[in-house]
């Protein structure tokens, strides 16, 4: 039996949506993701998420990363699923919808629908910041890094240059870190001037991404809290650009795209019973 697909994408950040009535049975999804983002046995994308019907909000959005664990908020993602569960007629098309995640309930404004490609703000919250600053070693490199939360973990890491290499060396080991029990989203950040900076991500159970929304929302936060940037940023991560806005009260929205790219069947169902 076949499963159902849409494939989307957020600045590079790619996903795979499915709705909760065709895949029924809810301990399949960790399995699930994993197989479906393998970018050589299946799919091929950085996350899965799942439609579910809500008690509280329009519609529910659960997330699984490529490794098949389970993010409890994707930046990227929620801006796809609105556009998705629009798309779908999951929801009535209106301008703004609540969405449950794992945390809260998100409110998602889609300024502009296309069925295509479309444009969407989120209030992402107040991240908590644990710590503006502090040190840590790196195959011998002290490094410096800020430590704070946006729903999921993230450290940001200020560059005078970004370079996929080192993104690829250091990412992976800080994620890991036994300082950071839950692990860690890593992003490393180039400021270019108040207005503009670009970002580099190394995302917990996705590997290098050419975007994390969360991970650009978390940068903005922490410039702005360092008093580097003004309330209103473009932030250039390596698949295309976000618009970050932070209130009086340090709630930060972001305002960028979402893209269909396919729609299919996923033929590898039956694989779910055999380990
Ligand atoms: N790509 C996402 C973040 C997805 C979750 C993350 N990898 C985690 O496990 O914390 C985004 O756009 O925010």
């Amino acid at each position: 039996m076949n499963i159902p697909f849409t494939k989307m994408h957020g600045i590079g950040n790619d996903f795979i949506l499915l709705k909760r009535q065709d895949v029924p049975d809810a301990s399949w999804d960790q399995k699930l993701a994993k197989m479906i983002c393998q970018r050589h046995f299946g799919i091929g994308a950085d996350g899965m998420m799942i439609a579910e019907a809500s008690e509280t909000a329009d519609m529910k959005m659960l997330y699984y990363n490529a490794d098949g664990s389970q993010g409890e908020m994707c930046g990227n993602g929620i801006r796809c699923f609105a556009h998705y569960v629009i798309r779908e007629e999951l929801v009535p098309q209106k301008p703004v919808l609540h969405i449950e995640t794992m945390l809260d309930i998100r409110e998602v404004e889609v300024t502009h629908y296309e069925s295509i490609g479309s444009v969407v703000k989120v209030y992402m919250g107040k991240p908590k910041i644990r710590n503006i600053e502090m040190m840590i070693e790196v195959d011998g490199e002290a490094i410096k890094l800020a430590d704070l939360t946006i729903g999921v973990p993230h450290v940001v890491l200020l560059e005078s240059d970004l370079n996929v290499s080192r993104v690829d060396r250091i990412g992976p080991k800080v994620e890991k870190m036994d300082i950071f029990p839950q692990g860690t989203n890593v992003n490393f950040v180039k400021v270019h001037n108040r207005k503009y900076v670009s970002v580099m991500t190394w995302e917990r159970g996705a590997g290098h991404t050419l975007a994390c929304g969360t991970g650009i929302c978390s940068v903005c936060s922490v410039l702005h809290r360092k008093g580097m940037v003004e309330k209103r940023i473009n932030v250039m991560a390596e698949g295309g650009q976000l618009t970050i806005e932070i209130d009086k009260e340090n709630g930060v929205y972001m305002i960028g795209p979402s893209q269909m790219i396919a729609r299919g069947n996923f033929m590898g169902k039956g694989l779910l019973n055999h380990d």
